[in-house]
């Protein structure tokens, strides 16, 4: 069995400034490819799982999700990290246009994606780690399973009850991953 770093990607691998879907819009996290070189050199693969509603929304196409992962993932290889795996959900339940309009089991807080991930990579979630932005991102780990639950502090915390380990920035999380 694998073990897992799971990554949020909007907030946590590149700056949430809304619907990102352009390389020139996307810019790195600080301490994310430390924390991902920290966690490969203990063993663990890393998957990223990212809920996409602007593709639902019109906003960019599922061609332009896939040319940014494509440069994304080359841009973490160029620091010696490899990506496993990237999964995303296309979908909203009230905002979305055609087929897309759906209340689906792959976005978070739904744990659909992380199942899909752990089914597919044969991972042991429980000895996984899921780092996320949002309450969403902490319930969809917590409903797979994931006891190690890392938020990092952004404006979507509303402080609802949640059961995680709430750091400051995203060069704290290192500190979990053991
Ligand atoms: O953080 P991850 O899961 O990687 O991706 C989130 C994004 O898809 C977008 O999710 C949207 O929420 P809605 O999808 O409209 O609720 C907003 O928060 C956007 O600012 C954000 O870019
Ligand atoms: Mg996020
Ligand atoms: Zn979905």
């Amino acid at each position: 069995m694998n073990k897992a770093l799971f990554l949020d990607r909007d907030g946590i691998i590149n700056i949430d400034h809304g619907y990102v879907y352009r390389q020139e819009d996307f810019e790195f996290v600080e301490g994310i490819f430390e924390l991902c070189k920290a966690a490969q050199r203990l063993g663990y693969i890393i998957i990223v799982i990212t809920n996409q509603s602007g593709i639902g929304r019109g906003r960019y196409t599922e061609e332009d999700f896939h040319q940014l992962t494509h440069w994304m993932k080359q841009q973490f290889t160029h620091q010696g990290v490899h990506i496993t795996d990237v999964y995303f959900c296309p979908h909203h339940p009230t905002k979305a246009k055609g087929n897309y309009l759906t209340s689906c089991e792959c976005r978070k807080p739904n744990p659909g994606m992380v199942l899909s991930a752990a089914k597919e990579h044969k991972i042991d979630v429980k000895q996984s780690i899921f780092v996320g932005d949002k309450i969403s991102d902490m319930q969809a780990a917590e409903a797979a399973g994931i006891h190690n639950r890392v938020l990092v502090a952004s404006h979507y915390d509303d402080h609802k009850q949640v059961e995680a380990q709430r750091i400051a920035k995203l060069s704290d999380a290192i500190a979990f991953v053991d």
